[in-house]
């Protein structure tokens, strides 16, 4: 399971807990412009936005699971089984493929805008990278500061979806999880009122009243919704510490914990990474399961006009301050 979100302050920040029971070997990756953007099915891209993110290198490309580019745009993918379904190569289509799909957009687009009138001609195909790199079955949320949107390539076609809650998780598909938020507005960070009966007395003893029934479990359906909840209902100051620590915040409400989601015997899915890139500054944020303190990649600090990837390693274990 994965939750995707966005956030404005001062800045807008975008990110994403990746969850999973293992690693692909994810590093925060620069693609500099001039890296050749080759794609199995479309003109190759030669030139292109600047891009940082975190994916997986293989054979020298750079495998992005999310990422932002240095206009301000980002996307991230996240896992869709049994829904996301990749076409043929389609004649009157730009094809692109699911592993393709982060450079292909953020390589060109500045604004969600640009994105959806580009969508309109392009097809998700299935092409996989390699026989050790199979067709990852995702979705993706694409976010600038003024909107997002969902893209889903299922059975009946490409679907996008304006996405103004700005949170993106698993299945169903995103019309369902959407949907479902209308079960939910009773929802209040405010203490509750009475309107179960006038004959009864009732007493608010707890702070945090107004928000009981608000899903605590891990499915992605839950998780949709309390990542909303809480990114909707967040208050921070716009300062960059006080921005990262909210959104950390917010991705902190649906992480997950060693051994709550047992996905084969012994093996437990866990949030592997947070990231939180400020898409305005082009600084990508990340922690680890066992690393809670905030590492950080700066990609105007790397030189943007090259050709090579620069690749960091995570950060993994815990980065313990001893204050005596
Ligand atoms: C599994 C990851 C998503 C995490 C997630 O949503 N987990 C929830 C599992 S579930 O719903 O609860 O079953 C996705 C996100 C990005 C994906 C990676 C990126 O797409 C980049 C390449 C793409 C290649 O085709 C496959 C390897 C891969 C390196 C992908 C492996 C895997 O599918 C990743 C890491």
């Amino acid at each position: 399971m994965c939750t995707g979100a966005n956030y404005t302050t001062r800045d807008h920040y975008f990110g994403r807990n990746l969850d999973l029971e293992f690693s692909y070997n994810e590093t925060v990756t620069v693609t500099p412009r001039n890296f050749p953007f080759e794609f199995r099915k479309a003109d190759p891209l030669p030139t292109h936005h600047a891009i940082i993110g975190m994916a997986t290198i293989a054979d020298g490309y750079p495998l992005y699971y999310d990422a932002t580019n240095e206009k301000g745009l980002s996307m991230a993918g996240l896992n869709f089984p049994e829904n996301a379904d990749y076409k043929p190569e389609a004649a009157d289509k730009t094809n692109i493929t699911p592993f393709e799909f982060i450079p292909w957009i953020l390589g060109q687009f500045e604004t969600v805008d640009e994105v959806k009138t580009a969508l309109q001609t392009m097809s998700l195909v299935d092409i996989s990278f390699s026989e050790s790199f199979p067709l990852s079955p995702l979705h993706w949320i694409i976010s600038d500061r003024t909107a997002s949107i969902t893209v889903e390539s299922v059975k009946e076609g490409l679907k996008v979806y304006d996405n103004p809650i700005g949170v993106l998780t698993n299945n169903p598909t995103f019309d369902i999880q959407s949907f479902n938020l209308n079960n939910f507005m009773h929802l209040s960070k405010n203490p509750p009122e009475k309107h179960f009966s006038d004959a009864l007395e009732f007493d608010v003893y707890s702070r945090g009243m107004g928000a009981i029934g608000l899903p605590g479990d891990l499915s992605s359906a839950s998780r949709f919704v309390k990542a909303a909840f809480t990114k909707m209902n967040s208050v921070s100051g716009d300062s960059e510490s006080e921005s990262i620590s909210q959104f950390f915040q917010i991705l902190g409400s649906v992480a997950q914990q060693r051994g709550c989601v047992e996905v084969s015997p012994g093996k437990f899915e866990i949030t592997i990474y947070s990231s939180c890139c400020n898409t305005d500054k082009g600084i990508y944020y990340y922690t680890t399961y066992e690393n809670s303190q905030v590492s950080g990649v700066d990609m105007h600090k790397e030189d943007l006009d090259g050709k090579e990837l620069a690749a960091y390693p995570l950060i993994k274990g815990q980065q313990i301050h001893l204050q005596n």
